[in-house]
């Protein structure tokens, strides 16, 4: 029987007088890859900002596994095993992009940035077993020979990638895609989409997706919900989700083929 891993209950966002997220409720099952969509300015950036703590819930819950998790910051987040990838990337600038897979390491070991970033022996005593794991990760998404790139030089789409191997490094059971498609050509696209199921399926990281690419979501997530000012307005299927006329109304577009 598959678990629940994660439950929004009644969760509210305002900003000043904008609520951008509006008792909006909703699980997540242990494997599950979900879609999240809906119109700009809809609340799905919000909702992931909520449930990685870097902003604060103005009411309602947000349950991971067992553990009411609403008031932790991010890193303490990071630490029970939630990443998130950011619309404008987070890579570090500056670095090259093995450089920024390395600090990944720091979050979940003995050894802090630092450490890291000077090679002290506490970094070098395990660098050789945290290399073998880079080096495959950016195998799979096919971005090792920008290893000793600086992040900077690399054009949108890698650095795209670069930023969501890194949080694949992190080793989470959740990760928070938030429109990892964004600044990539079709072909990457089409490679991102089989990189989100390996992540998914092959690595079973469960996986919250945003994204306004309707081919991806359509096309690899069995569950999508659909947020319209800051709710949910529709849940179901590809199907159902593309037949519904609230959905099309607010969102598709009436010229949306199926
Ligand atoms: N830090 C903030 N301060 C004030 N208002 C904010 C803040 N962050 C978001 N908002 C507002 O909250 C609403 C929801 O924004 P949000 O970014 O969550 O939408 P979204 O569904 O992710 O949109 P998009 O698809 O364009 O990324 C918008 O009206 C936005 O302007």
């Amino acid at each position: 029987m598959s678990k629940q891993l994660l439950k929004l209950d009644k969760l509210t966002k305002k900003f000043g007088g904008l609520t951008a997220v509006e008792n909006f409720s909703m699980t997540l099952e242990e494997g599950e890859l979900l879609g999240l969509i809906g119109p700009n300015g809809a609340g799905k950036t919000t909702t992931f900002n909520l449930i990685s703590g870097n902003l604060a819930v103005t009411s309602g819950n947000i349950v991971y596994k067992d553990d009411d998790i609403t008031d932790l910051r991010p890193d303490q987040i990071a630490d029970i095993g939630i990443a998130r990838t950011f619309q404008n990337i987070r890579l570090m600038t500056g670095m090259t992009v093995l450089e920024n897979m390395q600090l990944a390491f720091h979050i979940w070991n003995d050894y802090n940035i630092l450490d890291t970033i000077f090679r002290t022996n506490r970094f070098l005593g395990k660098e050789d077993q945290y290399l073998k794991e880079i080096d495959e990760t950016l195998k799979h998404f096919n971005i090792s020979q920008y290893k000793d790139e600086k992040v900077d030089d690399l054009p949108p789409g890698i650095q795209r990638k670069a930023d969501i191997a890194r949080a694949i490094l992190l080793k989470p059971n959740l990760i928070l895609l938030d429109e990892p498609t964004a600044g990539m050509n079709p072909s990457e696209t089409d490679e991102l989409v089989n990189i989100i199921k390996w992540i998914n399926k092959d690595l079973n990281i469960s996986t919250i997706l945003v994204e306004h690419d309707m081919r991806v979501i359509m096309n690899i997530c069995p569950r999508i919900i659909v947020m319209e000012q800051g709710d949910i307005i529709a849940e179901g299927n590809p199907e159902h989700v593309q037949s519904n006329q609230k959905v099309i109304e607010a969102y598709l577009g009436k010229s949306y083929q199926i």
